[in-house]
């Protein structure tokens, strides 16, 4: 029997509608719309997209959000000025900064410039700091959209084994800080799990693999986690977003569907799960500092 959908599509659709609705609640007592700006520089088409997406997310949850799009020749001292406007505007209650960024910014340097208040990806070294200690401000949103999918889905993870592949500073690496933390109410998304993080370097990826309860494929190499790899039954989640020739391909191959129990889909999985944890942090950052 092949393996069930994990559906971030439709479990985003809820949660959508949770944040709206807390939204609404918020206008009734007067309180200005949480707003999130989006800055983009250069033309990459995968990062047009994924802007486009976020903005449209915002607009459907009535929320307000301004999209910045510069040119790729920008300076750095021009984002920056940007960022200083964004910090200083009570309008905007989170800031988000489209990664990759050209060549001639340094990226840490404007990380580090977007007030930790209004830093609704958790880059930020003082949000990092946070999390890592279990006193979280934000939850990043890719790991957080991936821990939601798994426990709304009945998935526990408390004691299980679980392997994530990458170490990545947006995925892998806080992804791990939160699977093994343990929860409390103020790090309520912590889990409990026995953690192994794996990466290029492993040996015998394969076998650490086969060792999982629940696997997540964030390597960001095309359909590289194959079915060998899968514990009958594991549960198995792609970060993966490749784009391949103008197509979506994840990090799992398709036989994977064949050996595991539950599978998370590109798209439809991780991608629309990510952009709600955006827009719940934009809440959170909204409640924060307004009250
Ligand atoms: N500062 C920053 N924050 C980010 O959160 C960030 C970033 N930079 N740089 C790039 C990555 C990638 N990312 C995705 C978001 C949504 C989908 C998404 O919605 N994917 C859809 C497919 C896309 C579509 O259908 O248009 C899906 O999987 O169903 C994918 C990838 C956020 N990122």
């Amino acid at each position: 029997m092949p393996a069930q959908k994990l559906d971030g599509k439709a479990l985003a659709a809820t949660m959508r509608g949770e944040i709206a609705t807390q939204v609404q609640a918020r206008a009734a007592a007067g309180k200005r719309a949480p707003g999130l700006a989006a800055v983009l520089v250069g033309e990459d088409p995968a990062s047009q997209q994924y802007v486009k997406n976020k903005h449209k997310a915002c607009q459907d949850v009535g929320f307000a959000t301004a999209a910045h799009r510069l040119p790729a020749t920008t300076s750095q001292a021009e984002l920056l000025a940007l960022v200083a406007q964004l910090n200083a505007d009570p309008a905007v209650h989170g800031i988000l900064v489209q990664l990759p960024l050209p060549k001639q910014i340094d990226g840490e340097a404007v990380i580090r410039a977007v007030a930790p208040a209004k830093d609704v990806d958790c880059f930020h070294p003082e949000n990092v700091g946070l999390l890592a200690a279990g006193h979280p401000r934000f939850y990043p949103c890719t790991p957080h959209g991936v821990i939601q999918l798994l426990t709304r889905n009945g998935v526990s993870l408390a004691g299980k084994s679980v392997v994530v592949v990458g170490r990545s500073n947006i995925v892998g690496k806080p992804l791990a800080l939160m699977l093994m933390q343990k929860p409390t109410a103020a790090n309520p998304a912590a889990a409990d799990a026995t953690v192994t993080v794996a990466h290029t370097r492993t040996s015998d990826l394969a076998a650490v693999c086969r060792g999982a309860d629940v696997l997540v494929a964030a390597a960001g190499v095309p359909e590289f986690l194959t079915a060998d790899m899968v514990r009958p039954g594991a549960v198995v989640i792609d970060v993966g977003t490749n784009n391949v020739n103008g197509r979506w391909c994840g990090d799992v191959h398709p036989g994977v569907w064949d050996v595991a129990g539950w599978v998370s889909p590109v798209p439809g999985g991780v991608g629309p799960m990510t952009i709600t944890m955006l827009l719940h942090n934009t809440l959170a950052a909204a409640q924060q500092i307004d009250g």
